[in-house]
């Protein structure tokens, strides 16, 4: 492959940026061209779930678009797709296929891996989530004292825990209120302690999710989580009817004490931070309801379809894909916001700080070179209208081009003061990305009542700064299905063109490999003098300092 630089399209767009792009106005273009919301906005309808991409308040002409498109073509970006949902092992630093897209795929199509379709398994695993999560709602699944489940603890990290914990937040309507769920990641004993407080063993229900099973964090908390079940249930045969696993690796599972037969299978194509899909999303299945999971996975398979069938103009993860590079990549923007105004969504920011991060953050190319370019952004955000009382001012006056996803829901599932409180959000929605668009000049400032001078300059907005605005009529399973494939294929797109392998993580690798070093460190008396002198320093204050407990 040729570094992305290098590509035809690419040098014709650094001209493109250089003589026209970096100059475009987009007030400017908006009233020259009447049209250009027409233009530049595209829909993509599922079965339940639609979705309206606005992308006229970008500094883009159809010069650009064509370009970028251009890119998308010759950076073989069809051809990669085709490569993933034909199972080849595009992951090639784990020889791995990157089969997500098999997990919901809803179709009678096989789905090949190593010639083998995966699809009978994936079936039976859904079956068996569909079996257990419909059991433990119902009431059927009882605890050791014969209870029903009141309280689910998902023990999980990364890909683990930060897709459920998002679903289950953005779904939180559709949950039952006496069937509570909770998510303890951190390896801090406060998350998993804090939990605890709030639950009995003998109606709780303890789901242990990870890829590996060799997670430290993970493996830790849930082993403290046994202890603490133990103590009080006594008998180790009823750890089977309070802990279940959800992993690739059997034999860790059955080593953990968890019975076989509870454990939720899934495969090693599926990337941690794309599992929310698979097993791993148990907790939303017993959360939602298994048909409200399956919901979920028909938006993820619709847009999937809607990703592989659609020409690259109409294609929302293209498109979306593009405008980051534009802004990536020529004006040298590096960071993405993601501001969902659905309370509900709060975590969804969160989420694909994970799965663009661990998926772009990297700097070798696929042949092994260090690329030329700039690549994954840092996402970041938070929900509106929380975000404008805090970072907006950056966004509108700062120094830096902060390119941004709005996101919206039509209909509120919470129509509070006879739906004006949606109005009032909605509003700020279209009024931020107009702001951001317009902004204000010095004649608009002069001309409001007595401003003084000197304090003119603060006032004025030079606005022209870039914004895609995403509606979706409501926030249903399977609108957020579609949403989160959505922004998965953009990450795909955005790394099949930046030459890099989207689906491996080998820079969390270090940090592991060191804190297993300094662990026995810090046990054993005396100082250490083996590292550097600031981690020397920091480790022989804490020593120094520690207390015994
Ligand atoms: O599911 P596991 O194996 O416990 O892994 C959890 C997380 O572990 C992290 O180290 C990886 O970077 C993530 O990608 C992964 O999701």
């Amino acid at each position: 492959m040729v570094l992305a630089n290098k590509l035809a399209a690419w040098q014709k767009l650094q001209q493109h940026y250089d003589t026209v792009g970096q100059h475009l106005v987009m007030k400017d273009l908006f009233q020259q061209d009447g049209q250009r919301f027409d233009k530049y906005s595209r829909q993509f309808k599922g079965t339940d779930a639609s979705i309206l991409l606005d992308f006229s308040k970008n500094r883009i002409n159809d010069e650009t678009l064509g370009l970028l498109l251009e890119l998308v073509k010759e950076a073989k970006v069809e051809d990669f797709r085709a490569k993933m949902f034909n199972g080849e092992h595009i992951n090639f630093t784990e020889d791995r296929a990157v089969l997500h897209v098999a997990l919901r795929n809803l179709s009678n199509k096989p789905i090949l891996d190593d010639g083998q379709d995966v699809m009978p398994e994936v079936r039976e695993v859904l079956a068996h989530m569909k079996e257990f999560s419909d059991a433990v709602r119902s009431g059927a699944w009882k605890g050791y004292t014969g209870k029903a489940i009141t309280d689910v603890i998902n023990i999980g990290i990364g890909g683990s825990d930060l897709g459920p914990v998002m679903v289950t937040e953005a779904l939180k309507h559709y949950a039952r209120p006496d069937l509570r769920a909770h998510f303890v990641s951190n390896i801090d004993g406060t998350d998993l302690a804090e939990t605890l407080k709030q639950v009995h063993p003998e109606t709780t229900l303890f789901i242990i999710a990870s890829k590996t099973f060799t997670t430290q964090e993970t493996i830790t908390n849930a082993t403290s989580a046994k202890d603490w079940f133990l103590s009080q249930a006594k008998e180790v045969q009823h750890v089977a009817k309070h802990f279940v696993a959800l992993s690739t690796n059997t034999e860790a599972v059955t080593a953990f004490g968890i019975d076989a037969k509870n454990m939720f299978k899934f495969w090693d194509w599926v990337g941690g931070r794309y599992s929310l899909w698979s097993a791993i999303g148990l907790s939303i299945a017993i959360n939602i309801g298994f048909e409200n999971f399956e919901a979920l996975l028909r938006g993820g398979y619709e847009m999937d379809q809607h990703f592989l069938n659609t020409p690259l103009e109409e294609n929302l993860p293209v498109i979306l894909g593009v405008l980051g590079i534009w802004y990536n990549n020529f004006f040298g923007a590096q960071t993405h916001a993601l501001l969902p105004y659905d309370q509900y969504m709060h975590r969804f920011p969160a989420y694909f700080q994970q799965g663009d991060m661990e998926s772009n953050g990297k700097y070798v190319t696929r042949s092994g070179q260090r690329v030329e370019a700039s690549t994954g952004p840092i996402i970041w955000g938070e929900p509106g209208t929380n975000a404008q009382h805090s970072f907006y001012q950056l966004i509108h006056q700062g120094t830096k081009i902060i390119p941004a996803d709005f996101l919206a829901p039509v209909e509120t599932h919470n129509p509070i003061a006879g739906g004006k409180q949606h109005d009032i959000l909605l509003s700020n929605f279209f009024a931020q990305t107009e702001a951001l668009m317009v902004g204000k000049t010095e004649a608009q400032v002069r001309g409001e009542a007595s401003v003084a001078e000197n304090i003119v300059p603060h006032k004025i907005f030079q606005g022209n700064r870039p914004t895609n605005s995403i509606m979706f009529q409501k926030l249903t399973p399977s609108t957020l299905g579609s949403l989160i494939a959505m922004y998965e294929h953009k990450i795909f797109v955005q790394g099949v063109i930046w030459d890099i392998n989207s689906f491996d993580q080998w820079g969390v690798e270090l940090g592991k490999q060191l804190a297993k070093v300094i662990q026995p460190e810090l046990a054993q008396p005396g100082s250490v003098s083996s590292h550097d002198a600031s981690t020397n320093g920091l480790i022989n204050f804490y020593k120094q300092h520690k207390k015994q407990y």
